[in-house]
């Protein structure tokens, strides 16, 4: 029987109330904290450890894709010692041909979003149909949207059941569910989908597509950081969390990481339970960390595209 969702579950998530006042104001608190230069490298390499470097463009190509699977693998091949990147993100279409460069045991992870990405428009059945064609190609994770739609318009149960749906149809595969949260207007709801997403068996929320402005912002990662210690309390069920989009600076990257440690702590600071949905972060990194090592700021040109 597939889990379901209760009135009294649906007047639970309505209910989510955010004081906007007081996370603007932890927000700015975050953005005035320097780090120190020991931290900070070891941050700056955290960070790079858990970015899905991800392309997701119309004229993405086999060769555009080989090129991101080996910068995920390798990010600066002059300095084989830095991490690899968490995942790569790529469209369906291309995971077959990511999955050939990153081998079956890789220690990158491959990742596809898929349920008619980025809109969602399209009838369930050909969602999950989708998933499971994705996941038999390769995938190990799956990036779903939710129906912004359905969600705006109250019909909540709708939203719950289609992200148990497609949970079903990801088998083994691990289950990210995008809010869009800059869709849906206002910070209490992103509090009521981020309870509804997990609710319904996310293993993690993660903010945005990178095709609707504003994508990921410090206000709502905070947001959902609070309702996933919220539901960590509640369930004992702990789930993961991704920001997506317009992430391109390494001090951005670390603003992220502060409220995360200083939110959900320690047992998150991992790629396990965090990412960077991000598809050009990884050379502000890599010049960050080689001005620590070098002491000046490298050329962009001395880095592989992101
Ligand atoms: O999921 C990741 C986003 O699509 C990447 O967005 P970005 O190109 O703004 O980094």
């Amino acid at each position: 029987m597939p889990l379901q969702c209760t009135e009294s579950d649906i007047r639970r998530w309505r209910a989510a109330s955010v004081d906007d006042m007081s996370v603007a104001a932890r927000v700015a608190r975050v953005r005035k904290r320097s780090i120190k230069t020991e931290s900070k490298v070891r941050l700056l390499r955290l960070a790079l450890s858990m970015v899905d470097l991800t392309t997701l463009e119309g004229a993405d190509s086999p060769e555009r894709v080989r090129g991101l699977c080996h910068k995920a693998l390798r990010p600066h091949p002059p300095m084989p010692e830095l991490p690899s990147c968490a995942a790569v993100c790529v469209y369906p279409t291309m995971v077959a041909t990511a999955r050939a460069v990153l081998g079956a045991d890789s220690p990158v992870k491959l990742a596809a979003v898929a349920t008619a990405f980025p809109s969602g428009q399209l009838p369930l059945a050909l969602k999950v149909q989708e998933v499971r064609e994705t996941v038999a190609a390769g995938a190990d994770e799956i990036d779903m949207v939710i129906n912004r739609g359905a969600f705006l318009s109250g019909d909540y149960a709708r939203v719950f059941d289609e992200i148990v749906a497609i949970k079903d149809a990801c088998g083994p595969a691990h289950l990210k569910v995008i809010l869009e949260t800059g869709e849906l207007g206002t910070l209490d709801n992103v509090a009521a989908a981020s309870r509804l997403a997990m609710a319904a068996g996310g293993d993690f929320i993660k903010t945005s597509t990178g095709k609707i402005q504003p994508a990921a912002t410090l206000e709502v990662a905070l947001v959902m950081f609070e309702a996933i210690r919220e539901h960590f309390l509640e369930t004992g069920v702990r789930v993961g969390m991704k920001p997506a989009g317009g992430i391109r600076s390494a001090k951005l990257a670390l603003h992220y990481l502060a409220l995360l440690a200083e939110t959900l702590g320690a047992d998150w600071m991992t790629n396990e339970w965090f990412r960077f949905g991000a598809s050009s972060l990884v050379n502000d990194l890599l010049r960050q960390l080689l001005w620590r090592d070098e002491g000046y700021y490298q050329s962009p040109r001395r880095f592989s595209v992101d």
